[in-house]
């Protein structure tokens, strides 16, 4: 029988691998630790929410008004779902009232009252498929989008900024006169010049940092109300 010999780049390999291997079981093990401790996850499931995330859409909602009866919403980054059951309780959307529009990456089990696509947002294609699936105006864009974490924070910025400047340029796109644009950013990540086009187009602009976002998260929602319209 033969012995395969180690050589010192397998042993670093090997090394590099188990320490890998065991910081991947301690970030689950804390994201586990983190969810089991969570208000937010317990009140989820009590109130069948698929996500937390419905308690941020709620709040912001209740400061703000943006969700009405008889609107058509669009919700970027749907998946597990929160936003979209929130949304289509709002406005109606089992009651034919409103309608909502949701995509993912992900897929997401039927919520009722929302049609739901798996799409790539950044597809090229996908604004002309989602505007065609809209058949006319939205009242409401939402973008809860986030790129999985590649733990370099510049570029985890980055990803984002790219997420939510093609979400507004969308937006803008596909908005009714007078709707919403809300959007999850970065502190300190939101570019002047998407904040400077979202201050032309809309009539008011918001940071708002919901209770139910983690505080210890750079998460931010960049809420814009009252869409001045494209020109004629
Ligand atoms: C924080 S989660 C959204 C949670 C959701 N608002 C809820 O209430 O359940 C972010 C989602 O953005 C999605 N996402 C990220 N990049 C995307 C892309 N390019 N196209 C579509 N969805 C994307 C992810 O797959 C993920 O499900």
């Amino acid at each position: 029988m033969t012995e395969k010999k180690s050589t010192p780049n397998t042993n670093r390999a090997l090394k590099t691998r188990v320490k890998t291997a065991r910081k991947r079981t301690l970030a689950s093990t804390l994201w586990l630790e983190r969810q089991l401790n969570d208000p937010y996850v317990a009140q989820a499931k009590r109130d069948g929410y698929r996500s937390r995330a419905a308690y941020k859409l709620l709040e912001i909602d209740t400061r703000y008004h943006i969700l009405k009866r008889g609107q058509k919403v669009i919700d970027l980054g749907a998946a597990p779902g929160g936003w979209s059951q929130v949304a289509a309780a709002k406005v109606g959307a089992t009651e034919g009232a409103g309608k909502v529009f949701g995509i993912d990456l992900l897929p997401v089990a039927t919520i009722p009252g929302v049609d739901f696509r798996q799409l790539d947002f950044l597809a090229p294609e996908a604004p002309q498929i989602l505007t065609e699936w809209l058949g006319g105006p939205a009242d409401v864009v939402l973008s809860d989008m986030a790129a999985n974490a590649t733990g370099h924070k510049k570029t985890d910025q980055l990803r984002i900024i790219d997420l939510v400047e093609l979400a507004a340029d969308f937006a803008v796109q596909v908005l009714a006169p007078g709707g919403i644009f809300l959007a999850k950013v970065l502190q300190g990540g939101t570019e002047t010049n998407l904040l400077a086009m979202l201050k032309r187009q809309f009539a008011e602009i918001r940071h708002v940092k919901p209770k139910a976002s983690r505080a210890d998260s750079s998460e931010l929602y960049l809420l814009a109300m009252g869409f001045r319209g494209r020109p004629e």
